[in-house]
């Protein structure tokens, strides 16, 4: 495994052994990332072992068909940003390397199940554990206000669900907002120390086909499957300049989702908590982003251009649209839900 770190030693990595040993000293752990952000601070230790897509990756011996540099394996859609972040689709990645880049990482899934959205458990549980990093670690932080609701079901090895007991609100609204702030306290308390990557999902979903380690990157997003052929113009970002979440109509690359995005722990703990201090300000102007959540992602992924972009094969809703030939694979869609039952009781 790679320990000498070359130029890179202001990893992230190294930068979580050496944040948690400070933690204790301060409360202010935004300014100590920052602090720590010097390229002479290097730590040797298990964390440094991870390989994302800002290292160079050594990986053994392995047989894979070559590249072929004239004949690309998609030519129907975009595969790279103008930023030079890949966008990931069916075709684009072999999952023999890159498993092989990502080995000994520990993956944590947040999903939050609040009220009657417990239902939703059982098959998200169950399909992420056919799909979603088969063959790595993965914690599952279940954020919920009815732990004895989360229904047990079996896992692989080196997996485990670890249930977060959590307040709920009245508005659903509210709750899937204050997703960002829970997510932001946990990544401080926890997840650092527990995890290399957190992958944030909505629960009325299911896992349809592969989820691996091709989507882990510093930062990532998924374009929405509402709006992936669309222009600026039909994006339904916030446009009212009183909001934290506006985006002016000549700005904007993608319209992301709300409900998958992720990347490393240090940059999920900047994002989310950015987005609840955002939607603070808002409500204490009395004024509430038309999509919530998603309206403020959407703000920060345009200012924070994501490294790596997922297709809308990663969030796909097969009973609002039909599935052009372009999506090969749908690999996390949308549970019917009836909203009127199951949102506000
Ligand atoms: C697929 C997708 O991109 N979904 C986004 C979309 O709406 P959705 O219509 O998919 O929102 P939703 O009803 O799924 O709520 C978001 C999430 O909050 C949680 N929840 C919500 C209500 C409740 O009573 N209990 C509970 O646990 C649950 O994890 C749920 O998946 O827009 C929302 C903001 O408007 C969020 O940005 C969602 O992430
Ligand atoms: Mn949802």
């Amino acid at each position: 495994m790679v320990t000498a770190l070359g130029p890179y030693g202001s990893n992230v990595f190294s930068l979580i052994s050496t944040w948690q040993r400070e933690e204790s000293q301060s409360q202010d752990t935004h300014s100590v990332v920052l602090q720590r952000m010097q390229p002479e601070k290097k730590e040797s230790s298990e964390r440094d072992c991870h390989l994302d897509t800002c290292r160079i990756p050594e990986v053994p011996r392995l047989v894979y068909p070559k590249a072929q540099l004239l004949k690309p394996t998609r030519v129907d859609v975009l595969v790279m940003t103008p930023w030079f972040a890949p966008i990931i689709w069916d075709g684009t990645f072999d999952s023999a390397i890159l498993d092989a880049q990502f080995r000994n990482i520990t993956v944590g899934l947040t999903v939050f199940a609040i009220k009657k959205y417990v239902v939703f458990l059982k098959l998200f549980l169950e399909t992420a554990e056919k799909h979603f990093m088969v063959g790595h670690k993965v914690n599952y932080y279940v954020f919920t206000d009815q732990p004895a609701n989360v229904p047990q079901i079996p896992l692989q090895e080196g997996r485990q669900v670890v249930v977060l007991e959590v307040r709920n609100y009245k508005r659903w609204q509210d709750i899937s907002m204050h997703r960002m702030e829970m997510i932001s306290n946990f990544s401080q308390q926890r997840f650092l120390r527990e995890v290399h990557y957190l992958v944030c999902l909505d629960v009325d979903m299911k896992f349809s086909d592969h989820v691996g380690v091709e989507i882990l990157a510093p930062l990532f997003g998924t374009l929405h499957p509402g709006f992936y052929r669309g222009d600026r113009q039909s994006f339904t970002y916030e446009r009212r300049p009183l909001s934290q979440a506006y985006i002016p109509r000549d700005e904007g690359d993608f319209y992301y989702a709300g409900g998958f995005f992720g990347g490393s722990v240090p940059e999920v703990y900047r994002l989310t908590m950015a987005c609840h201090q955002v939607m603070m300000a808002d409500q204490a102007n009395g004024i509430e982003a038309v999509w919530h959540d998603e309206s403020h992602l959407n703000r920060y992924l345009l200012y924070h251009k994501p490294s790596k972009v997922l297709s809308p094969e990663y969030l796909w809703d097969e009973h609002m649209l039909q599935r052009p030939p372009l999506l090969r694979k749908l690999r996390y869609v949308a549970v019917p839900k009836n909203h009127a039952e199951i949102r506000n009781r």
